[in-house]
């Protein structure tokens, strides 16, 4: 990367400052269930607990999940009621969305894994779906969209495939413009490329390496290098092996206290302690596109995991747009609106689309904004 071809809005690059031992370990829900530590304690802690938020990491944690889905007391149905009022479906409140963005520019941010393509056990294999893809080009000749994912961005790219798209991979950390497409509105943006970590690009590699070979000896556990993050994944690890997985994990992470732990699904996310997640990258895109302090902007982001809970609390705080969390399940968060699926996703965007053209054909000379 050389520095002419960075381009960094100014307050963004202020923000950057590391902030080695400051993070969380869990940061999500964790004040409930006890992970408050900062990254010091959080090596500390005993392996024990590790493996207690390793389970309750993924909503598909399977037979608990299948049994709740099939029959669900009365507590849960009752506690499903109770969280769909105050995360309604994102479809079924459609319009209300819709009427949000009167006058403004809607700005769209996905996340890839079980937002877009399905929670599959081969991360090499999440493939999306031909119609998925299409929805999402649609949508991008409409708004302004962006891919932002915990994947290396070249990864989540070869997925996604579509040259207009913005991309932020490895949590927000790698910020790429569009290749190609439409020009949208003030668009600075598509010359961008910020990547706030790279001086942690040996050390990262060199963790990863690590990593891989420590694992080798865990049935199932594949280490996945996303360029300025590692991913450990233990969704094919036999249950009774967590620990020992925990533990090899935590053995290489206390050497390294420039890197801090956070967790997705089914998976031990490894990254630099630089003030830095998928909210950071959704206000720099913000930024970028020429709506850093703007009214006339409604950002959108969609997403499943914990990571993504970053970029919808900044959207809560600042009190613009909506956070859509994808799950079948009850999960605090600070997202407004739920979907249950990617094919939910989906329908959603195909809405979307179809409410910008049908709103376009009837006042043909209003321009679209973008
Ligand atoms: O931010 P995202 O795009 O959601 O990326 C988060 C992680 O997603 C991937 O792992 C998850 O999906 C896999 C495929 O369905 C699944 O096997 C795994 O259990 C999930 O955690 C990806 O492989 C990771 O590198 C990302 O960090």
């Amino acid at each position: 990367m050389t520095k002419q071809n960075v381009v960094v809005p100014e307050a963004m690059a202020i923000s950057v400052a590391a902030v080695a031992n400051s993070s969380p370990l869990f940061t999500y829900p964790p004040p409930r269930s006890g992970f408050g530590a900062g990254v010091a304690g959080g090596f500390a802690l005993k392996i024990n607990a590790w493996v207690e938020s390793m389970k309750a990491s993924s909503p598909t944690h399977a037979k608990a999940a299948a049994a709740l889905a099939a029959a669900p007391s009365v507590g849960a149905q009752e506690e499903h009621a109770t969280w769909i009022m105050r995360h309604p479906s994102a479809l079924s409140k459609f319009e209300q969305i819709i009427s949000a963005s009167r006058e403004k520019q809607i700005v769209m941010f996905l996340d890839y894994d079980g937002t877009l393509s399905p929670i599959v056990d081969d991360p090499d294999s999440a493939f999306m779906s031909e119609a998925m893809r299409d929805a999402v080009r649609n949508l991008a000749r409409y708004f302004p969209t962006a891919i932002v994912s915990g994947r290396c961005r070249d990864k989540v790219y070869k997925f996604v495939k579509l040259a207009e798209l913005y991309y932020a991979g490895s949590h927000g950390m790698d910020i790429k413009g569009p290749a190609r497409g439409p020009r949208y509105r003030k668009a600075k943006a598509k010359s961008v490329l910020f990547q706030p970590a790279s001086d942690f690009l040996p050390m990262i590699t060199e963790v990863y390496n690590v990593l891989f070979e420590k694992t080798k000896s865990t049935p199932g556990a594949k280490v996945e290098n996303n360029k300025f993050c590692v991913s450990v994944h233990y969704r094919c690890v036999d249950e009774k092996s967590w620990s020992v997985l925990a533990e090899q994990v935590k053995s290489v992470l206390k050497e390294y206290p420039k890197l801090r732990l956070t967790q997705g699904r089914k998976v031990l996310e490894i990254r630099p302690t630089i003030k830095w997640d998928k909210g950071k990258a959704l206000e720099f895109l913000l930024e970028s596109l020429g709506f850093a302090d703007c009214n006339d902007v409604l950002p959108v982001y969609i997403g499943d995991d914990r990571t993504d809970e970053d970029a919808f609390k900044v959207l809560r705080d600042r009190g613009q747009g909506f956070g859509i969390l994808v799950s079948k399940f009850p999960k605090e968060t600070n997202a407004s609106y739920s979907l249950r699926e990617p094919s939910e996703v989906m329908d959603f965007l195909l809405r979307l689309v179809e409410w910008k053209r049908l709103s376009l054909k009837a006042r043909p000379r209003v321009s679209i904004g973008i």
